[in-house]
């Protein structure tokens, strides 16, 4: 592939190579997508869903209103639009990025289960942001940030129970980036699934300025901060995590959902241990395939960098970068460039560490099939032949389901609202997100005592 044919992502913090051919330290990856589209071979049956333009409502207009209209979720609505496309650049309007298209398959696929209609305990638009309490930043992302909050209506002012993870994202932002069509689809996919694995999605509102989404807080942290302490895990330890996201998957695939943004820095540790799949921001429904650039350089399927049309094949290539990164320390391809890492995913080159043994480097190899229709888990017996792989022998797979076996790593926690495994990131600026209640701080020492105000008259 040419260099000037690599799609042009955005910026994203990389590993620096050694000497030894290796990273020296791997600082957090962002997630990245291309701002235009990349077109798909035309071919007959093709659903032209990337011509629907996008329009967000500046006002929260269904505030206290229960819409069933999945479409309008979080106020941000789509329109189909007949005509053509809209400018792509103006303010109010972007064009979706997403397209799907139906065409021969790879494999005979069983039909996907039926995605349920949202669920019943997640509310939208009767919530706002004056009834939270701020207590800390968790964590930033590309549109915003995500919060530490408590419910202030909570009966009792020492109760932790109602600590939730407010994740902000800023309009203007996911405007400007093109973002709409996936923030929909975060919210629609998130307030409809429900899985031990899956972060919980609580409620959903908006204000002018940006839109809110209550998540289940998990205070573990990121699995990312707790392989990068234990530098690489041990079989065993590797073996739980993934049979974690597997299942996850497994679950996730049945409706035909893609995830599309794999990487241990949104998987989160809960405080028995156990991983939640955090960021739906690249998630979607796809019958098939679908063309849109989107995820994180190291982990994306040479499909994906091909501009080949991906679908669920992706998410198992996604798992074998990830089986090898926690066995290894680093990922499998890694440059200072995401063009270079591009280059070596398709050149698909894999360095293998001397004491990785043959079952592992079997399973990597089998996720990490250049062609999908041979990778472990877009066969035709499906996520089923990965939980039949040798590597996975001994695995309880329904014990793991129901959370019965001891996680390899308990975090410590004292109590509900523990921020200790996140990094100690400051509030936001007053007028990033107006109208924030904070915490009531203890006052600081030159607060506590200022000697201007205690007027020393008598000297
Ligand atoms: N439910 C949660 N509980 C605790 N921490 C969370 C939760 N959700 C997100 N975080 C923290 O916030 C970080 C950013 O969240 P998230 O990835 O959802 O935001 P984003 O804007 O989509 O980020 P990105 O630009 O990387 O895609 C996470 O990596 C995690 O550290």
């Amino acid at each position: 592939m040419e260099r000037s044919s690599l799609p042009p992502f955005r910026s994203t913090s990389l590993p620096q190579p050694t000497n030894q051919g290796r990273p020296d330290n791997i600082s957090r990856r962002d997630s990245s997508f291309v701002v235009s589209p990349i077109t798909p071979p035309l071919s007959p049956g093709r659903s032209e869903e990337g011509d629907s333009a996008i329009v967000v409502d500046p006002e929260p207009r269904y505030s206290g209103q229960h819409r069933s209209d999945s479409s309008s979720a979080l106020g941000v609505y789509s329109q189909t639009e007949a005509g053509p496309r809209r400018s792509s650049h103006s303010r109010d309007s972007v064009v979706s990025m997403d397209v799907d298209i139906t065409e021969g398959d790879v494999s005979p696929r069983p039909a996907a289960r039926h995605l349920e209609d949202e669920k019943s305990h997640v509310h939208r638009g009767n919530l706002k942001l004056t009834d939270f309490e701020v207590k800390g930043t968790l964590g930033t992302g590309t549109f915003g940030r995500v919060l530490l909050v408590k419910l202030r209506s909570s009966s009792s002012q020492s109760s932790n129970q109602n600590c939730f993870a407010l994740k902000v994202l800023k309009k203007s932002e996911i405007v400007r980036l093109r973002q709409v069509e996936h923030v929909n689809a975060e919210r629609y996919i998130l307030s409809r699934v429900q899985h031990p694995f899956i972060v919980d999605l609580y409620a959903t509102f908006q204000d002018s300025l940006n839109i809110y989404m209550l998540l289940s807080y998990v205070p573990g942290g990121e699995l990312f901060t707790h392989l990068r302490r234990a530098q690489r895990f041990s079989p065993d330890v590797t073996r739980f995590y993934l049979a974690t996201i597997i299942l996850a998957l497994k679950y996730l695939h049945s409706f035909n959902i893609i995830y599309r943004d794999l990487k241990p820095e949104n998987l989160l540790l809960d405080s028995r241990g156990y991983l939640r799949l955090t960021d739906f921001g690249f998630a979607k429904i796809v019958d098939d395939r679908t063309w849109t650039l989107c995820g994180t350089p190291e982990y994306l399927a040479p499909e994906i960098i091909q501009s080949d049309g991906h679908g669920k094949a992706a998410d198992w290539w996604a798992c074998g970068i990830l089986c090898y990164e926690m066995m290894v320390g680093y990922p499998p391809f890694f440059d200072e460039t995401p063009y270079g890492i591009y280059e070596k995913i398709l050149k698909g080159k894999i360095h293998w560490p001397r004491d990785m043994d043959r079952l592992s480097k079997d399973l990597i190899k089998a996720f990490l099939h250049p062609d999908r229709s041979k990778r472990l888990g877009n066969l035709i017996g499906g996520a089923e032949d990965v939980l039949q792989h040798p590597w996975f022998r001994g695995v309880d797979w329904d014990a793991l389901e129901r959370r019965e076996i001891r996680a390899p790593i308990i975090p410590h926690v004292t109590s509900l609202d523990d921020t200790r495994h996140f990094s100690r990131l400051p509030l936001p600026p007053a007028d990033e997100i107006p109208g924030l209640i904070r915490e009531e701080q203890p006052p600081a020492l030159h607060q506590q005592f200022d000697p201007v105000a205690y007027q020393f008259l008598e000297f």
